[in-house]
Parts: C-alpha cells; sequence; structure tokens
C-alpha cells in the first residue's frame, strides 16, 4: 500500500523531507502509482522490442538521438486544449524555473534541430525511444509514464516521407509476427479540415484546438463536440459539415465532397500509390475521422489500430511543418510517429505472440573447495576474454546447489575447478544439455 504521505508529514513540494522525518518508517517497495518497475523478465522483454525498434529504424538509416527527460515546461504550453497538456507533470525546480518531465519527444526533437541550426544538413532522420509522462488523477487507473519510439524525417515536404514512415512501422510489425490481419493504419489529413474550416471562414488560428475536439470523438458523446466546435465559434452549418466530412471512408466520396482540386486529396492519391509501389496497401485504410490529438499536426496524420478493436491506438503520427517555426526555427516541413510500449504488448499478449526469452548464460563456474575460489575467478577471467558469459559462484555452495542455480540460469556449460584437476592444470566441463562431461587443460577451454 502507498504510503500515507500525511503520516510521513512529507509536503508535495520539492522541499526536503522535514527534521523530524522518519527515517526508520518501513519504506513502500512498489514505484510510484502509475510506474512500472522492470525485473529481469520483464525487462527482457521490453529490450527485445526496443532491439526491434533500432534494427528497424537502422534498416531505415535512421541515426539514434536522445533528449532530457526533463525539459522547460514551456516547450509543451500549446493552447489548443490538448490532454497531454492538461496532464502535464509539470513543477518548478530549486531554481524557480517551470520545468516538466516530458510527456513526448517531438518538440524535445525539434528543439535540438533548431539548436543544431546550419551545422546539420537536410533531411534528417532520426530516431529516439524515451520515457515520456504524464500526470493523470489516478482515477482512472492508468499508467503515468511509458517509452514512446519516434521516428522522425525533417526536411522533406512531400508525402514520400509519411510513406516511409508508415513502411518502418509495417517492418516492424512483420518482424514480431503482426500481419495486415491483426492491425492496420487509419490514414487521413487535416488539410480535409482546414479546407472545409477554409469554406465556413473559421479563423487559422483555432484549426488546432478544432483538431482536439474532433480528436474526441468516439471518446465522448456527439453531443459535447458540436457543443465544443460551436464554442470555437463554428456555425451550425459548419459543424454538420465538418461531421458530415468526417464519416468519409472513402477518397472517391471525399472527391465528390471536395472537389478534385484541394491538396488534401493529391496528398492522400500520392501516399496511396506509394503503400501500393511498397506492397502495403492491405495496411493502410483512408479515414477522414482520423485527425490525432495533437495540435501541431498539419497533413497526413495516421494511426495504427488492432482490428479486433479491444485495444487502444497502437502508434500515430503526422505530419508538423509549423512546429519549427512556432518555436524560432526555420520554416522546415517535418513529420513523424510515436509508437508506446505498452499497447504493442498488450496485443502480442492477446495474439500468444510474446517471445520465449529466457535467461542465457553459456558458463557457470564453480569451485570445490574454497581454496580454488581464485583459481575459479581464474578460469571466470580466460573465458570472459574469449567472451564466453560467465556465472561465477562466489561462495563454497555444494554441487547440488550449483545445479539448481545452471538449471535457473538456463546456464549451458558447467565448468567445475577442483584440487586434483587444477593440480594438472586441467577443469572438469560437463555439457548440461547432453550430460557430456571431460577434462581439459584451461587453456584450451573456448
Ligand atoms: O500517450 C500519451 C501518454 C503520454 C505520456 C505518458 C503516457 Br502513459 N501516455
Amino acid at each position: 500500500a502507498e504510503l500515507d504521505n500525511t503520516r510521513t508529514g512529507r509536503s508535495g513540494s520539492l522541499a526536503s523531507p522535514p527534521a523530524h522525518f522518519d527515517v526508520t518508517q518501513k519504506i513502500d517497495v512498489n514505484p510510484p502509482k502509475g510506474t512500472r518497475d522492470f525485473p529481469p523478465e520483464e525487462m527482457r522483454l521490453r529490450s527485445w522490442l526496443f532491439q526491434n525498434f533500432r534494427e528497424v529504424s537502422q534498416l531505415f538509416g535512421f541515426e539514434e538521438v536522445d533528449f532530457p527527460v526533463l525539459e522547460s515546461e514551456a516547450l509543451f504550453i500549446r493552447k489548443a486544449g490538448e490532454e497531454i497538456r492538461d496532464q502535464l507533470y509539470c513543477f518548478e525546480d530549486r531554481g524557480n524555473r517551470r520545468v516538466a518531465l516530458r510527456p513526448e519527444l517531438t518538440p524535445s526533437l525539434a528543439r535540438l534541430v533548431i539548436q543544431k541550426g546550419k551545422s546539420v544538413s537536410l533531411p534528417l532522420k532520426w530516431f529516439a525511444i524515451g520515457q515520456c509522462w504524464r500526470y493523470e488523477r489516478m482515477t482512472r487507473g492508468r499508467r503515468r509514464e511509458h517509452y514512446q519510439w519516434n521516428m522522425d524525417i525533417i526536411g522533406v515536404p512531400n508525402v514520400a516521407a509519411e510513406a516511409e514512415l508508415i513502411f518502418s512501422i509495417v517492418t516492424f510489425f512483420k518482424r514480431i509476427g503482426i500481419t495486415a490481419s491483426d492491425v492496420g493504419f487509419k490514414v487521413s489529413s487535416r488539410k480535409v479540415l482546414q479546407e472545409v474550416l477554409r469554406r465556413y471562414s473559421v479563423p487559422e488560428n483555432l484549426f488546432g484546438r478544432v483538431c482536439v475536439v474532433i480528436d474526441k470523438l468516439e471518446k465522448i458523446p456527439i453531443d459535447d463536440i458540436k457543443k465544443e466546435l460551436r464554442s470555437a465559434e463554428l456555425s451550425e452549418e459548419a459543424v454538420e459539415e465538418l461531421l458530415q466530412i468526417l464519416s468519409v471512408k472513402s477518397l472517391t466520396k471525399l472527391e465528390e465532397k471536395l472537389g478534385s482540386s484541394v491538396e488534401a486529396l493529391a496528398d492522400l492519391k500520392q501516399l496511396f500509390s506509394l503503400a501500393e509501389k511498397y506492397g502495403y496497401s492491405e495496411w493502410i485504410q483512408f479515414d477522414a475521422s482520423i485527425v490525432r490529438g495533437l495540435a501541431y499536426y498539419t497533413g497526413i496524420v495516421f494511426e495504427g489500430f488492432d482490428r479486433e478493436g479491444k485495444l487502444r491506438a497502437i502508434c500515430g503520427g503526422g505530419r508538423y511543418d509549423r512546429l519549427l517555426s512556432t518555436f524560432g526555427g526555420d520554416d522546415i516541413p517535418a513529420c513523424g510517429f510515436g509508437f508506446g510500449d505498452a499497447v504493442i504488448v498488450e496485443l502480442l499478449k492477446e495474439r500468444g505472440l510474446v517471445p520465449d526469452l529466457s535467461p542465457q548464460v553459456q558458463n557457470i563456474v564453480c569451485s570445490l573447495d574454497q581454496d580454488l575460489q581464485g583459481a575459479a575467478s581464474l578460469v571466470a577471467a580466460r573465458l570472459r576474454e574469449k567472451g564466453q558469459s560467465v556465472d561465477l559462484v562466489l561462495e563454497n555452495k555444494p554441487l547440488k546447489w550449483v545445479f539448481k542455480r545452471a538449471a535457473r540460469i538456463n546456464a549451458q556449460r558447467l565448468i567445475i575447478v577442483g584440487s586434483e584437476e587444477w593440480q594438472k592444470g586441467m577443469v572438469g566441463v560437463k555439457i548440461l544439455s547432453s550430460g557430456e562431461q571431460y577434462e581439459i587443460k584451461v587453456d584450451e577451454l573456448e
């Protein structure tokens, strides 16, 4: 159970614990609410997932970057009513600076690109895997942290960049056994929304806010959506037309509604044509209702969904051509996606695709009496110099104990240092899978 803060007298501020803080108090061994520990079994799965993130990113020629988890709060202050803003994990540090635990990676990436300025040549293809935070009232028992894989292409204005990003996620899914019958991508463009708002003379500065409201479709009652749109100064007619357009599920229908000249249509047609060339058409579908919940998207947006409809969005992304200039940087086009580490694991469990990642060690080395502990250490050092992994038994333990540990850590080979053999410069070897055993000179061990 979590410590009752009132009992420990701890305040919510950053002030150091009060002098009367009871240091003998039994601590709460659970991690803070909404956060996770990664003990070995969970860490093996996470490492496997991240290894796949990395290998796909490198397969696509992306370079890894990283940023501080702690950023200036100003990086995330956007006035579009986003959930990510309402849940910002922010505070004032000891230097009275307003700071925040990053809720996403894109603003940090934009900040770094601007910082690098002319010292980097475009296009940039960067990827990152980083922990992101939100402070949500635990009423819904949801997590407050997750790890996100991001891939971003900076400096390419056309949809070939988005097509490449979606293909990188398809490639990832295929690597871990997920197929087009398990998941798909809903794709749209915010230029659809932009065109409708333009036709109803809705001021540009309301665009981000309208997108954030539309993203709540199917999450809150339609009447609340309409109310929020009207409070964003949309006329009744504009609201109705907007909701009409958002229900469109085919490009042909969209063309009928908007006409063939709108930029959104050209982008989407080009994206679907490229998807066909890549060979992933079966993975994507047009869905005008997809707008994503981040205010800064300006063009193509997409999200990965589980076709059984049981899980939240697996990943999402899109084009954000204005973000860098809103940070005072040059007008540089950009697009990217975020892929969380939690929903994908739920999907793998649902589909029985969690890999068997038992611990592995090549050797377990033990001595038969404590005078030979040094000899055992020397044997371990020799093996490790040759790149062999070794679990060295560090206390004088009976063989029965050693065999049990060898099974638990899935050791492949048992190396026994016994006095008689050691006199001859030899050690005993037992191959644990076959039971085969023999003696060998230490120098010949490999
Ligand atoms: O995807 C929104 C989000 C941001 C930070 C932390 C968590 Br959990 N979720």
